[in-house]
């Protein structure tokens, strides 16, 4: 049996593990459930949030410590408990003799439950709470009371960082994510192939890059109009990025010019796979206002050695796509 102190200690523990946005919010917040209930010895922690934080109208159930799916839990109307709501916002813990023990009972109870409500807060808002619930009487010590409100905070942490995530990733997006393509940019071009370098130290692997510059594509764009030359570079990538391995990094390195990291692959298979893209390029049927585009591209490929830099590499694949536009474009040039 643990300690009321050695149980705050493993839910601080607890709480300060990682998150990762794909966990919902029930699976993030499990595992904090589960250490609830293991202290407070009741039957089901749910967690419940307000619709919107600045105009609330309803609390829903986001999080159980059952397996239970919590969408199908009825939400609680805030017009049908206006004392209940008016508590939660003070941020007082609410209890089972407060007389409000049927709040959050389910229809299928038939016994009254206890209850222990303890609120979430998020800038010192009112932005929920946790429900502590056992079928048999109960008598919440202070302790429990503490505890309980150790959970809530901890929720609360768990929620903000989730918040912080989602921000982070969506700056991330802003920061390395070409809008018009959807490829990664040259900026994250730059942190990865430096990364493939490091693996390729490391596993003693070969390594190439393919450089790809589209053909006259400022007469794409004087003949049939900007918008049908962003349509271009956008199906371009979409159908590059299909001939790809999962490994293999496409990113758009400027305009009209693109680049691929190919780890693990020496020159001859990476000239192979240029040879590929070029005919896919070739043969690909681009429609826009009844009028068909063509387009083809030339191609850069530069194997790079160990011993070799990212930089002196790079230029090395510039330099063959220079040649492959001096000998008639819509072709592979390896150096
Ligand atoms: N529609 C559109 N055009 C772009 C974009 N980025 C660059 N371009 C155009 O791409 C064209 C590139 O022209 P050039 O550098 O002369 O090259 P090119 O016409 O492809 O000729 P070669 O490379 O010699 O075959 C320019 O007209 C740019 O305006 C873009 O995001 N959208």
């Amino acid at each position: 049996m643990l300690t009321p102190q050695q149980a705050r200690q493993r839910l601080r523990r607890v709480s300060s593990l990682t998150i990762n946005e794909a966990s919902n919010l029930d699976s993030l917040l499990t595992d904090l459930l589960s250490e609830g209930c293991h202290f407070l010895c009741v039957d089901q922690i749910t967690v419940w949030l307000i619709n919107d934080i600045d105009s609330a109208e309803y609390l829903h159930c986001v999080a159980s410590s059952c397996e239970i799916d919590v969408q199908t839990i009825p939400n609680l109307d805030i017009a049908q408990h206006p004392d209940y709501f008016e508590r939660m916002f003070k941020g007082e813990t609410i209890m089972a003799n407060h007389q409000l023990q049927s709040t959050h009972n389910d229809q299928s109870d038939n016994v009254a439950n206890t209850i222990l409500d303890t609120v979430i807060f998020h800038n010192g808002k009112a932005q929920g709470v946790i429900s502590c619930k056992t079928k048999s009487p109960h008598w919440w010590s202070n302790e429990d009371i503490v505890y309980a409100e150790s959970l809530a905070d901890s929720c609360s942490r768990r929620l903000m960082a989730l918040e912080t995530l989602k921000l982070q990733n969506k700056l991330s997006e802003l920061v390395f994510v070409d809008a018009l393509t959807g490829l990664k940019n040259r900026r994250y071009f730059n942190e990865r192939v430096q990364s493939a370098k490091n693996s390729q130290y490391r596993m003693q692997t070969p390594l190439s890059l393919i450089m790809i510059d589209l053909d006259h594509f400022k007469h794409i764009n004087d003949e049939f109009g900007h918008k049908a030359g962003d349509i271009v570079l956008s199906q371009f990538a979409r159908t590059c990025q299909n001939q790809l391995r999962l490994e293999d990094c496409l990113c758009r390195y400027g305009g009209e010019e693109f680049i691929i990291i190919l780890p693990y692959t020496g020159e001859q298979q990476a000239s192979q796979l240029a040879e590929r893209l070029r005919v896919t390029i070739e043969n690909m049927v681009i429609q826009h206002e009844q009028r068909i585009i063509k387009l083809t591209a030339s191609f850069g490929v530069a194997e790079m050695a160990l011993e070799h830099s990212i930089e002196d590499t790079i230029k090395k694949a510039d330099v063959a796509v220079y040649k492959a536009k001096n000998v008639g474009r819509n072709c592979v040039i390896t150096l």
